[in-house]
């Protein structure tokens, strides 16, 4: 709990002259003041949270957290539990789209073990597991306060390890089956929604099984009843590890001084779970892309977010996040490979 406490005071607001600098960058190169649109306020969000103008693009990886879901008992998922694990192993292979999206942006992929049900051995999985999985949220809590928080400890270290080992850019990336239960559970609590807003299909449920998840996650917040001004409360009754994992991810990486790229509906509720802890922890966030899932939308809503791409994808694993990479490299490289209308000698406005 001191560890969360340290690194929820450690994190500042972004550098208002750093941002001042790199706006003043901008306006010096050939093209109209502003043009590059987003590609701009990218530069000088990236300038805020580093202190200084980022004209290299940084060195990126995606962190994949895995965990299981007790609630899968309620038949809230089209795929078995035993995909967790499985697909653990197809990441360390690299066969799974993320290692795909992720090689071809330059990042790696770093996979982390924070609660799958089954013991999945190799060398290049972090085994960092705080139980094997929760218990089942619509008939009790889904974990402890105490496992809640090392949880949440487990992405904050992570965070700092890789931020040790030069990385200066991070994405959110999961894979749990059942997730998007808990993810919606958690929504409806912290936005004070009727859960019908908040579930989604996940995976492919058919009509029925939609039916069969929103009645699951109605009983899970009446049976718990958790305290949504209670960030560690709503994550232990109605959340799940790896989005407890993934919301300390943010709050290692925010006060570490790393961005952090949010991937789709599960990572966006981990971040709304970092902003409750600490409110500028969003000046580190990146959106990336609006997920199909029913929710997604609303939960940017609650963080003032919006997403940089739709390409109607809907699979997590931080797919959506390494595909906003190259978007991030291009607001860096413009700064040191644009020319200014002084050094092309053109004409300004
Ligand atoms: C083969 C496979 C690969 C995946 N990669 C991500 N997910 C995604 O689907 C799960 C969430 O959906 P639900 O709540 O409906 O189970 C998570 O594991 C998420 O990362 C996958 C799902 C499957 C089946
Ligand atoms: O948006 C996501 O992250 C998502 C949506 C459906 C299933 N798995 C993940």
């Amino acid at each position: 709990m001191d560890k969360l406490r340290q690194t929820i005071e450690a994190i500042r607001p972004l550098d208002e002259a750093a941002m001042k600098e790199t706006e003043r960058r901008l306006g010096r190169l050939t093209k109209p003041p502003g043009s590059l649109g987003r590609l701009e306020s990218l530069a000088v969000q990236l300038a805020g949270i580093a202190g200084a103008t980022v004209d290299r693009p940084p060195r990126k990886a995606v962190v994949v957290m895995a965990a299981d879901h007790g609630v899968c008992e309620e038949g809230v998922s089209a795929f078995p539990q035993e995909v967790t694990g499985q697909m653990v192993l197809n990441f360390l292979a690299g066969g799974a789209a993320i290692n795909v999206l992720a090689r071809q942006a330059g990042a790696e992929v770093v996979c982390v073990d924070i609660g799958v049900k089954s013991e999945v051995a190799h060398e290049s999985l972090l085994v960092r597991k705080v139980r094997a999985g929760t218990a089942n949220l619509a008939r009790g809590a889904a974990m402890t306060r105490d496992e809640a928080a090392r949880a949440v400890e487990v992405g904050i270290g992570l965070a700092e390890e890789l931020a040790a080992r030069g990385i200066g850019l991070l994405a959110t990336g999961e894979m749990g089956i059942g997730n998007t239960t808990p993810s919606a559970a958690m929504l409806a609590v912290f936005g004070e929604l009727d859960p019908a807003e908040a579930v989604g299909r996940g995976t492919g449920l058919d009509d029925e099984g939609l039916r069969r998840k929103y009645e699951t996650v109605k009983r899970a917040i009446e049976t718990n009843r958790p305290n949504r001004d209670d960030v560690l409360d709503v994550i232990a009754k109605v959340g799940g590890l790896e989005i407890a994992g993934l919301a300390g991810l943010i709050l290692g990486a925010a006060a570490r001084g790393v961005p952090v790229v949010i991937d789709g509906f599960i990572s966006t509720v981990a971040a709304i779970a970092a902003v409750r802890f600490a409110p500028i922890a969003r000046e580190y966030l990146i959106p990336s892309h609006l997920s199909e899932e029913r929710g997604h939308r609303l939960a940017l809503r609650e963080l003032g977010l919006e997403p940089m791409l739709n390409l109607e994808m809907r699979l997590g694993e931080g797919t959506g996040a390494a595909l906003a990479f190259p978007v991030i490299d291009a607001a860096c490289n413009v700064l040191s490979q644009m020319a200014t209308f002084d050094s092309a000698g053109i004409s300004e406005g």
